[in-house]
């Protein structure tokens, strides 16, 4: 009988699913379910997880709609990492989440540096101890919103809020345990050093289960939330980087991923822990148990998009994004010598820098609007090259780059990425590519599949190409260079405005 899998992402934008036929024929994809970013300071970051909820809701009803009388053989779970979801011992919700983009915990990463040692850190979770991951956060909500703290019974991440309102059932998984800067990578178990250390009592944190493991069941509550079948198995799933890695099919060494959602991630596979020397980007666990990655993050990719629509232009009319796309093709590469520098919410890789600002560099009077556009489209493409960079030196040089998220869906943009690179990319079978891992990961679950290798490489649905331009590949190969040339000049700068 025809079946589908479902995968649901809680993004940062909004929530989304994609139905996969369990013959990798078909992908549907529902409409995304928008929330905002709220926070009352320069680099705050929060959202109300009531609002996911009412969004997954909505979003599991147009699934059940697509379905129709198709059975939903499972449903995965994926979403955004390291945005904690404090409970009490009700399981209410005690505060909005701090998001994963959220920067105000800059003194907490550096205490964690002071107590336990930055190497030491690097060797346990894979990274330096950075405002992006939970463990900072955490911190903060002790030190500053101590009652909360206090009565916080268990830490969840924002997918696992999600499914315990669908199954009822408290956990988390390998991928997103390891966002939270608490997890051993080695071991995939929470480091006690860690916990000791930063005095976080380990009881507050949940069962950590493998990404395929079948996590409960949906309630009939839910059920009736949602519009669909009690009963249906829901799996542990996978923090939304490494979700995106099944959808694109990096499970062996060779391919990257490279994601444009609201931050933007470059992506390989790697076969043991290989922790980043030069601590410019974050080695992860796999959804796959005993399989690693590694990864870079911009942290405003098409997050800046939506800023210079929404909030400069105050433009928030449906499919407004591809219209401004459509106007940035007026303008030729280099924007005529207007830089943008993507620091919005700071910078992960290759600058761990809570600090680092945005910036729209070189304006004279012929600047418009649409060079606004190219020029964020081409800084963000400048900056996941960094990103590129540094995961090929430590996972050897991509034999093929897949390109996803929410700003792939422009052409332009894509090509922009081709040629900022100069490589050929190969455009993912959806431009939500971590639904479609949800929804694989969800097929092993279920048993459909025999495992995540297998899974991966379901999807059969027609790829499209974007080749690169070698004329192009050049003229960005010097805005590349500019590029890279202002954040050191800037950087003391950026800690002055952040000062005021
Ligand atoms: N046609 C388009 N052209 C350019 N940018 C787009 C387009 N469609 C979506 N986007 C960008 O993609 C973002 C959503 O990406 P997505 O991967 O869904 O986000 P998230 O990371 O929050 O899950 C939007 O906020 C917008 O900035
Ligand atoms: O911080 C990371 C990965 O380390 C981000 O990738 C978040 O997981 C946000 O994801 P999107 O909502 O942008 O997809």
């Amino acid at each position: 009988m025809e079946a589908y899998l479902l995968g649901l992402d809680i993004g940062t934008s909004g929530t989304k699913a994609v139905l996969l036929r369990t013959d990798g024929k078909e992908c549907l994809e529902t409409a995304e379910y928008p929330y905002p970013l709220a926070g009352e300071k320069p680099g705050w970051a929060q959202q109300q997880p009531a609002l996911w909820w009412d969004a997954a809701c909505m979003c599991l009803r147009e699934a059940a709609a697509m379905a129709g009388d198709k059975k939903i053989a499972a449903i995965g779970i994926t979403g955004q990492m390291h945005s904690v979801v404090l409970l009490d011992e009700t399981g209410g919700v005690l505060c909005d989440s701090l998001l994963w983009c959220d920067q105000r915990s800059e003194k907490e990463a550096a205490g964690m540096t002071a107590l336990v040692g930055d190497m030491r850190i690097s060797e346990i979770t894979g990274s330096l101890p950075n405002t992006g991951f939970s463990a900072a956060k955490l911190l903060w909500i002790r030190n500053n919103w101590a009652d909360i703290f206090e009565k916080t019974a268990t830490v969840l991440l924002a997918k696992d809020y999600i499914r315990y309102r669908l199954t009822g059932r408290l956990g988390t998984e390998q991928t997103d345990a390891t966002g939270t800067q608490l997890f051993d990578i080695a071991e995939s178990r929470w480091s006690d050093e860690l916990c000791e250390c930063l005095m976080i009592k380990k009881n507050l944190l949940p069962p950590v289960m493998e990404s395929v493991q079948i996590a409960g069941t949906l309630t009939k509550e839910a059920a009736r939330a949602c519009g669909l079948a009690p009963g249906i198995p829901v799996a542990a799933g996978a923090g939304d980087t490494a979700a995106a890695a099944v959808g694109n099919g990096i499970v062996s060494r060779g391919k990257v991923c490279v994601t444009l959602g609201s931050s933007g991630v470059v992506l390989a596979f790697l076969d043991r822990p290989a922790p980043d020397q030069k601590h410019r980007i974050h080695t992860k666990c796999h959804a796959m148990t005993g399989a690693w990655e590694a990864l870079g993050v911009t942290q405003s990719a098409a997050l800046s998009m939506k800023w210079l629509v929404e909030t400069i232009f105050e433009d928030k009319t449906p499919n407004r994004f591809q219209e401004y796309s459509s106007l940035a093709e007026t303008v030729p590469a280099l924007s005529e010598g207007l830089v943008f520098l993507p620091y919005l919410m700071g910078e992960r890789s290759p600058h761990m820098d809570p600090y680092a600002r945005g910036a729209f560099i070189g304006f004279a009077t012929k600047h418009t609007r649409a060079h606004m556009v190219r020029s964020v489209m081409e800084g963000v493409c400048y900056s996941l090259k960094e990103c590129l960079d540094a995961v090929e030196e430590l996972s050897g040089k991509a034999s093929e780059i897949r390109l996803a998220g929410g700003g792939a869906r422009s052409m332009l943009w894509a090509r922009i990425a081709a040629d900022v690179f100069g490589r050929d990319l190969i455009l993912s079978y959806s431009s939500n590519a971590s639904a479609l891992g949800a929804a694989l990961i969800a097929g092993v679950s279920a048993g459909v599949y025999r495992d995540i290798p297998q899974a991966a490489g379901i999807p059969v649905f027609p790829l499209r190409e974007m080749k690169y331009s070698r004329e192009r590949a050049e003229l960005y190969r010097k805005g590349y260079g500019l590029y890279r040339s202002f954040y050191p000049v800037l950087k003391e700068k950026f800690r002055e405005l952040g000062a005021i």
